[in-house]
């Protein structure tokens, strides 16, 4: 499962500094707005100590763990809709991404340039929000006389068109359809099928600085500003120059900066929590490996996501929890002690179980 989150915010806030941790990549993240002109996209792999630990019990030759992309685009400014700065042609390339990450600068630094001359980040996501919402007004202009046509040759279906403007009524009040399309009745399913931008999850990324990281007053202020949706604080720049270090040198680091875990850590964990995803584990000789499914999946999707052989041909699993196994010691010894289930194709899976699936191929 390619799980992909799109970096949105205004130029010069960070993303790609951001991204550059995230994927210790060197993209250029330079002091002056529009830096990035170009969608960067990386490939991250999702820490999970559990695959170390597998690794050394099954002797594995190697570990494969999850992965997310993220996509670092250029900067949106107020106006964007209506051509401002680079415009809003660029967030196609995050149109089918699974969640927004918005970065909002809260740092102080007066060397940093803010291209409104002045670090609020309240202002700054409405900007975002509202290009966001522009954005997508004017997708659903291009949508809906399109569908209206469909609708009466009846290649579509009607209630396809009511959603589209059953949204476009959300967005013109101003409202994420995150947050408005469930009150206002809208499917969806059929609302995916737009790749509108505020459908999405939103992450809220404060890029701090030394002083933010502490500054509990301002967290809570910032969190609740955004809540529902979660809000992650963390300082880019530091991030960045953490991925620099060794393992050790980082984690004394951390704990000097009173943390106990990086942001890159928290964005993953708190990434995956918002897209309802899990994971699940498999082990061998050959390799120990984790994969991402959603909460509330079956046993034979979750094998799907392997092969879809396994789905087609699925008999049974053989699970047992993480944590029970680590105390079992090994898999032989859990067999033995009957600790192995046998679950059959109704079983819904659990974070953390480690798999074993028979098929028929
Ligand atoms: N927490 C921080 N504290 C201080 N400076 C920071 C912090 N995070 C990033 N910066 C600095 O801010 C500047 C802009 O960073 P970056 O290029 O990542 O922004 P961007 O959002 O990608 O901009 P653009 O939209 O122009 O591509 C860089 O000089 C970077 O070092
Ligand atoms: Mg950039």
């Amino acid at each position: 499962m390619a799980l992909t989150i799109g970096i949105v915010g205004l130029p010069n806030v960070g993303k790609s500094t951001l991204f550059n941790a995230l994927t210790r990549a060197t993209v250029v993240a330079e002091n002056y707005p529009f830096a990035t002109i170009e969608p960067n996209v990386g490939v991250v792999p999702l820490p999970d100590p559990r695959l170390g630990t597998l690794a050394e019990m099954f002797d594995s030759e190697k570990t494969i763990p999850a992965t997310v992309s993220f996509v670092d685009i250029a900067g949106i400014v107020k106006g964007a809709s209506e051509g401002e700065g680079l415009g809003n042609q660029f967030l196609a390339n995050i149109r089918e991404a699974d969640a927004i990450c918005q970065v909002t600068r809260a740092f102080a630094d007066p060397d940093v340039v803010h291209v409104n001359g002045a670090v609020n980040p309240k202002d700054d996501i409405e900007t975002i929000a509202t290009e966001l919402v522009l954005a997508d007004i004017q997708t659903l202009e291009k949508a809906i006389p399109r569908l209206e046509k469909e609708v009466r040759g009846k290649k579509t279906e009607a209630e396809v068109l009511e959603t589209a403007k059953g949204a476009m009524t959300v967005l013109e009040q101003g409202t994420l359809l995150s947050l408005g399309a469930a009150q206002a009745g809208l499917d969806p399913e059929i609302l995916a099928t737009f790749q509108l931008m505020t459908t999405k999850p939103f992450i809220y990324v404060f890029n701090v600085d030394d002083a933010g990281l502490t500054d509990e007053a301002m967290q809570a202020e910032l969190r609740e500003l955004v809540a529902p949706a979660e809000a992650i604080f963390l300082d880019a720049k530091f991030e960045s120059e953490l991925v620099e270090l060794e393992p050790d040198e980082a984690a004394e680091m951390l704990a000097e900066s009173g943390q106990s875990e990086s942001g890159l850590d928290q964005l993953a964990s708190v990434g995956f929590r918002t897209l309802g995803l899990q994971t699940f584990l498999t082990a061998g000789p050959k390799e120990s490996r984790a994969w991402t499914i959603r909460q509330g999946w079956t046993a034979p999707q979750a094998a799907g996501v392997i092969h879809t052989d396994f789905e087609k041909g699925f008999i049974k699993a053989e699970v047992i929890s993480f944590d029970e196994l680590v105390e079992m010691g090994s898999i032989q010894e859990a067999r033995a002690k009957g600790k192995m289930r046998m679950e059959g194709k109704d079983y819904v899976m659990r974070d953390g179980d480690v798999v074993e699936f028979r098929f028929n191929v």
